[in-house]
């Protein structure tokens, strides 16, 4: 027999505020339940070890409430570490990264070598989930050259590539399996190249061929704002004809970014986000509360869409 000491019940009454906000959640288990989330983790919100580790407690944290996460990672600030290490320079033509030969094999080094291995060990430290591939892997990801075009002209950025074909069945795979696939954004050639694409292109394809609910794009601002760099004012919606019309007003890594949330939702995911990934948790307050953060694009006949219950 268990005698309940007192003051009991005074902390039933202090654990209703927690009942309250794991109910609060329940709307968007039930919407949110068996479907395919497509998360893109920027390098640059990767920024310090307590914000990775709670990202990947977010992921597990939606595996086990019952959706189907897949991380598509970037890592540019990482690349640009080793670059700088080996004494090689670097640019970028249109937010894409000009990749010669030698860059590739860097950058083929950092991501699947080093960013995607510590997610997966991180993802792993909660069970078995996570396996890391990149988009060679299985046919997954094939690209072709990508050109960047510049005052109209057409620009050899070296090997960048465009996707042109995603067979998804090895993701699809894990996924049935209950894995967590974590994905580095290369993708091979039918040339015999291997090529560089950027990781909000490849999360955004990705997420067309899953049938995604979801594309939640996370990195180091609060979202899409209106006038960068003059105002701070962030878009918290806006349908996908609005974002085309902004389109050639955005600069470096969000046009890239933009861009594959426009595809995204033009080709069938029900709603992108753009999240802020340097704010402990954001995945979770974004997907199961009411208090909507960042920005969101949402398909143009749909502009009901509040918070995160799309
Ligand atoms: N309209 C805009 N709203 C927000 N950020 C913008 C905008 N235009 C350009 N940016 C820049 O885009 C950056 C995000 O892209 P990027 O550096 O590629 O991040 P990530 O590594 O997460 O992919 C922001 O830090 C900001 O400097
Ligand atoms: C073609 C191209 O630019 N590829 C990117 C791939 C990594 C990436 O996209 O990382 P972030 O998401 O952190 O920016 C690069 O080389 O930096």
């Amino acid at each position: 027999m268990k005698i309940a000491p007192k003051g009991e019940q005074a902390r039933n009454n202090t654990a209703l505020p927690k009942a309250l906000t794991l109910i609060e959640a329940l709307p968007w288990l039930e919407r949110f339940h068996g479907k395919t989330v497509v998360i893109k983790f920027g390098g640059n919100a990767m920024v310090d070890e307590s914000l990775k580790a709670a990202f990947a407690q977010d992921v597990v944290f939606l595996r086990y409430a019952g959706l189907h996460p897949v991380v598509v990672h970037g890592g540019g600030p990482q690349i640009n570490t080793q670059l700088g290490k080996l004494g090689l320079e670097s640019s970028f033509t249109n937010g894409l990264r000009v990749t010669t030969p030698e860059t590739m094999d860097v950058v083929r080094m950092v991501l699947a070598g080093q960013v995607q291995r510590e997610l997966v060990g991180l993802l792993n430290e909660h069970g078995p989930f996570a396996v890391g591939m990149t988009g060679e892997d299985a046919h997954t990801m094939t690209a072709v050259k990508r050109y960047a075009v510049v005052d109209g002209e057409q620009v050899d950025i070296g090997l960048v590539g465009d996707i042109v074909n995603i067979e998804a069945g090895a993701v699809k795979a894990l996924i049935g399996d209950g894995r967590i696939p974590v994905i580095s954004s290369i993708a091979r050639g039918t040339d015999g190249h291997v090529y560089n694409i950027n990781a909000d292109t490849a999360a955004s394809a990705l997420a067309v061929a899953l049938g995604a609910e979801m594309l939640v794009v996370l990195t180091d601002v609060e979202g899409l704002y209106a006038d960068w760099p003059n105002s701070d004012d962030v878009i918290s919606q806006l349908g996908t004809t609005e974002l085309e019309e902004l389109l050639p007003t955005l600069a470096s890594g969000m046009l890239p970014k933009m861009e594959g949330c426009l595809n995204a939702v033009r080709s069938g995911v029900g709603t992108a986000r753009v999240l802020d990934g340097r704010v402990q948790h954001s995945l979770l307050l974004e997907i199961f509360t009411d208090e909507g953060i960042g920005t969101m694009v949402v398909p143009d006949d749909d502009t009901t869409v509040l918070g995160g219950l799309a």
